[in-house]
């Protein structure tokens, strides 16, 4: 399975790109200007021929060119591209202050932490994402955490495996989540689509927000019991049955969160759950913590590298759930993401301004019309 979505991800992508992209470009609405020129920064990208599916589209292969991580310095100033769309690379300012063809950088997703997006300012260079509510992708990164705290508290692998190996059947293989506490670290979108979802589960919710004096949301004064402040995440995760960690990546505030001393404050057995980002994880504490039980399961679909290390200690361990950063990609996000991604490119082409732009250089290297009501460009929570 894993060898699946590096293959698909890619066509899937572009294949929706193509559908957009045609549908844009056949209006006289959106044409796209033939000289802008698009580099996809992916491993996966180059093992295909990206261009292709776009063959019958106004993109021709010279506006598209595809790079490694490992050669991206190198095609950047060689092929000097206008637009760059990482793929959770890491773009820091050493990269950004001697990109000088840059003019836009496209995440093609939601989180941003790998874009050091003040350097990309102050070299005028825009810098927008996929958005995380509404059609994006929070919802489904909220189901990919109960999926893996159900799979976790059933152990599903060794029940599947039980199976293969002829029973025994009818056993109990695990626990069950009614009256059992759970604590969302983070409530920006993803945790509030979480916490949204368990509010019918007959769980308590508890949060920790970065932001305590946002105070809950609205919408889930009933289902959530108490906030806590960062500053009593031990506190709140001691009383959790299950700790899912939603929080937003910042390297300077909340890098290793969840350290040994963390996963010690932890309830004894209880299961943790990472779909934020890896650099919020001692990973060497947590398998620690695995090994010798005081953490009963964990569920993670991010790593700090990724990918991860096939000889990870955290993978010869049998109450650990992992998947490749895949809670967020669905085939609705990829239709949403080309969606986006090619109306922000017809955009960019006509001088206008591109939807959830996330910065306002003060000397933009390509000026930019703001759009009035129809520039709907808003700073999107992923958490808070
Ligand atoms: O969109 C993002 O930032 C993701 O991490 C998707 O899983």
């Amino acid at each position: 399975m894993s060898s699946f979505f590096p293959c698909i991800r890619p066509i899937r992508f572009l294949a929706s790109i193509k559908q957009y992209h045609h549908a844009y470009s056949t209006t006289a609405q959106h044409p796209l200007t033939p000289s802008l020129k698009i580099l996809f920064c992916s491993k996966h990208f180059s093992e295909g021929k990206p261009w292709e599916p776009l063959a019958n589209t106004t993109f021709r292969p010279h506006h598209i060119r595809t790079c490694t991580a490992a050669d991206l310095h190198q095609t950047l100033s060689t092929w000097r591209p206008d637009v760059l769309v990482p793929w959770w690379h890491t773009i820091d300012h050493h990269l950004l202050d001697r990109a000088s063809s840059l003019t836009l950088i496209h995440q093609f997703g939601v989180g941003l932490d790998n874009v050091d997006v003040p350097a990309a300012t102050r070299n005028g260079i825009w810098v927008t994402r996929l958005p995380a509510n509404g059609t994006g992708n929070a919802d489904t990164v909220a189901e990919h955490a109960v999926l893996l705290m159900l799979a976790l508290s059933r152990r599903l692998p060794l029940a599947v495996q039980v199976v293969r190996n002829g029973g025994p059947f009818g056993q109990p293989y695990g626990m069950g989540m009614i009256e059992k506490t759970v604590c969302i670290v983070g409530l920006g979108d993803i945790g509030r689509a979480l916490a949204s979802r368990l509010s019918t589960w007959r769980m308590r919710i508890t949060a920790v927000r970065h932001r305590p004096e946002l105070g809950t949301p609205p919408e889930l004064r009933d289902a959530i019991d108490i906030v806590y402040p960062t500053s009593e995440l031990h506190r709140a995760i001691a009383e959790a049955d299950y700790v899912v960690s939603a929080v937003k990546y910042d390297r300077a505030r909340n890098r290793r969160l969840f350290d040994a001393a963390a996963f010690k404050a932890m309830k004894p057995g209880a299961i943790f759950v990472n779909v934020a980002r890896g650099g919020l994880v001692d990973e060497e504490a947590l398998a620690d913590a695995l090994e010798t039980g005081s953490v009963g399961g964990a569920g993670l679909d991010v790593f700090e590298r990724e990918p991860l290390d096939t000889r990870s200690r955290l993978l010869v361990l049998s109450n650990v759930i992992a998947t490749p950063h895949s809670a967020g990609v669905t085939d609705s996000f990829y239709e949403m993401g080309a969606r986006v991604f090619a109306e922000n490119v017809a955009r960019f082409a006509r001088g206008e301004m591109v939807k959830y732009a996330v910065n306002r250089p003060e000397t933009p290297r390509k000026a930019l019309r703001e759009m009035g009501e129809e520039d709907d460009a808003v700073v999107l929570s992923i958490n808070d």
